[in-house]
C-alpha cells in the first residue's frame, strides 16, 4: 500500500469489518468494528466507505511542507507545488505545530483562524466572519490554498464559494472538493452587495475599465455594458479595490463591497450595483473533521458519485431520493477527468463511448436519519462510487 487512507475490508458475515489506517505508507492502525455494536449511521458507512477508499478518484497525495519563507508580497497564504511559500502576516519561521490550548473552542469562534480566498476586504471573509465573528481570518492566494492551510492546520476552517444566485456554479470548487480531504461542516449565504468604488473626485463618466473577480463582473454584466467600459478580470474582488487605489488611476474603477471601499480608501459612485437585487453567494465551511449529525434542526447532506453504465440509470439514482421524500436542493455534473469516455457495448455489440461524469448532490435530509441511510445504501446500486463530501445544518438566509 503506498499511499495514506484508511483501507477497509468488510465481512458483514461475520459481523465485523477491519479498518488499516496507513499514515506516511509506514504507521498502520487496525480498526476492528463489531458491527453489531455499530449505529445504523455508523453501518451505512461502513458499507459506503469502502468504496470510496477503492475508487480511484482525486489526488491522494497529501502536501509536504518543503519550504518556508515570506515573499514580502503582502499577507496571504501561498502554498504551490506542495510548498509553503508564505503563511499569513509576517512570519518567517516554519509554523509551529498546534498544541491542544491552540484548538479554539467552537462556541463563540473566538481564536479560530479561518482560510478564505482573496485579500482582506473580499466577500469570502465576509462569509468567515458571519459564520465565526470572532474568527482570525487568513487570506489565501488561491482556492486550493484554503484547502492546504487547513490540511497543514495553519487554520482551522475554510470558507469556500461554491454558488451564486446570478452567476452559478463554481465549478472548480466542485473539482477541488474531491481532490482534498476535507469535510464540509457548514453553509453560509451572503447576500452580496456590489459598489463601484473608484478614487475620490470621480465620475462614473470618466471611467474605461472597470476591474473586479470574473463572478462579480458576471453579477454585473448589464450595468456594465450600459457603462460601456473594458472589464478586467482580478483575483478577488479586494485586490480590484487595492490595485485602484495604489495606481492612481482615474479612469478605472473597482466593484467590491462597501466594506473594501473603506479599508482601501476608495468613493462609493454607486451602490447595488448588480443586475438583481438579490444575489446571493452560497458558502462552504471546510474543516478536517467532520461534524456528527443530528436531527435536532434541518440538516444537508452533499454527497458525491459516479454511475454504472445503462439506459436510466441517472433516473435510478435520483430516485431513492424521491421514493424516499428526500428532497434535492443541488445537483451538478462534472467531468470524471482520470476517466473521461465511458466505453459501453450497444445491441449490436458496437462498442460506444460516452462523456463520463461526477454527480454532487446536496439533499435535505441528516445522516442521522435512517431514511437517508437508506437512500445512500440504495444509491450504491448504481453508483461505481459515493463519498459523503458532508453532513451540516442549513443555513437559511
Ligand atoms: O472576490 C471576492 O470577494 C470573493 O470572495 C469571491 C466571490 C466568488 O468567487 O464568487 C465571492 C462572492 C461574490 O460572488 C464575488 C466573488
Amino acid at each position: 500500500m503506498g499511499s495514506d487512507g484508511y483501507f477497509c475490508s468488510k465481512a458483514p458475515q461475520l459481523g465485523f469489518a477491519t479498518f488499516q489506517h496507513v499514515v506516511n505508507s509506514r504507521l498502520s492502525v487496525n480498526l476492528r468494528y463489531d458491527l453489531e455494536k455499530c449505529s445504523q449511521w455508523e453501518r451505512c458507512c461502513l458499507s459506503v466507505l469502502p468504496i470510496r477508499a477503492l475508487a480511484p478518484i482525486g489526488d491522494e497525495k497529501k502536501p509536504i511542507v518543503t519550504e518556508v519563507e515570506s515573499s514580502g508580497e503582502g499577507d496571504k497564504v501561498m502554498v504551490q507545488l506542495n510548498e509553503l511559500k508564505e503563511f499569513h502576516k509576517d512570519i518567517n519561521l516554519p509554523p509551529k505545530p498546534l498544541t491542544a490550548n491552540d484548538y479554539p473552542s467552537l462556541s463563540d469562534g473566538s481564536k479560530m483562524r479561518v482560510a478564505y480566498q482573496g485579500l482582506t476586504g473580499a466577500y469570502s471573509e465576509d462569509a468567515a466572519l458571519k459564520a465565526y465573528p470572532n474568527c482570525e481570518t487568513v487570506p489565501c492566494d488561491e482556492f486550493e490554498t484554503t484547502f492546504k492551510a487547513v490540511e497543514l492546520r495553519l487554520a482551522d476552517k475554510a470558507v469556500l464559494p461554491i454558488e451564486c444566485s446570478i452567476g452559478g456554479s463554481i465549478h472548480h470548487n466542485y473539482d477541488l472538493l474531491l481532490r482534498h480531504r476535507l469535510h464540509i461542516i457548514g453553509e453560509v449565504q451572503l447576500k452580496v452587495n456590489h459598489c463601484l468604488l473608484a478614487l475620490s473626485g470621480v465620475r462614473k463618466e470618466e471611467l474605461k475599465g472597470v476591474m473586479s473577480h470574473p463572478q462579480a463582473l458576471i453579477q454585473c454584466e448589464m450595468m456594465l455594458n450600459d457603462l460601456g467600459v473594458v472589464k478586467v478580470g482580478t483575483h478577488d474582488t479586494a485586490a480590484a479595490a487595492k490595485i485602484v487605489a495604489s495606481n492612481g488611476k482615474r479612469d478605472t474603477a473597482a466593484i467590491a463591497s462597501s466594506r473594501a471601499g473603506k479599508i482601501y480608501g476608495l468613493d462609493i459612485l454607486s451602490e447595488e450595483f448588480q443586475d438583481e437585487d438579490d444575489n446571493i453567494t452560497r458558502f462552504l465551511i471546510l474543516a478536517r473533521e467532520p461534524i456528527i449529525p443530528g436531527t435536532d434542526r434541518p440538516y444537508k447532506t452533499s454527497i458525491v458519485f459516479s454511475l454504472q453504465e445503462g439506459p436510466g440509470v441517472l433516473f435510478k439514482a435520483l430516485g431513492v431520493f424521491a421514493l424516499r421524500n428526500i428532497n434535492l436542493s443541488k445537483i451538478e455534473s462534472r467531468p470524471l477527468k482520470e476517466h473521461p469516455l465511458m466505453v459501453v457495448h450497444d445491441s449490436n455489440e458496437e462498442m460506444v463511448t460516452y462523456f463520463d461524469y461526477l454527480f454532487y448532490i446536496d439533499f435535505e435530509a441528516s445522516m442521522a436519519d435512517p431514511n437517508a441511510q437508506y437512500a445512500l445504501e440504495n444509491l450504491q446500486e448504481y453508483a461505481r462510487f459515493i463519498r459523503v463530501l458532508g453532513c451540516y445544518p442549513v443555513e437559511r438566509i
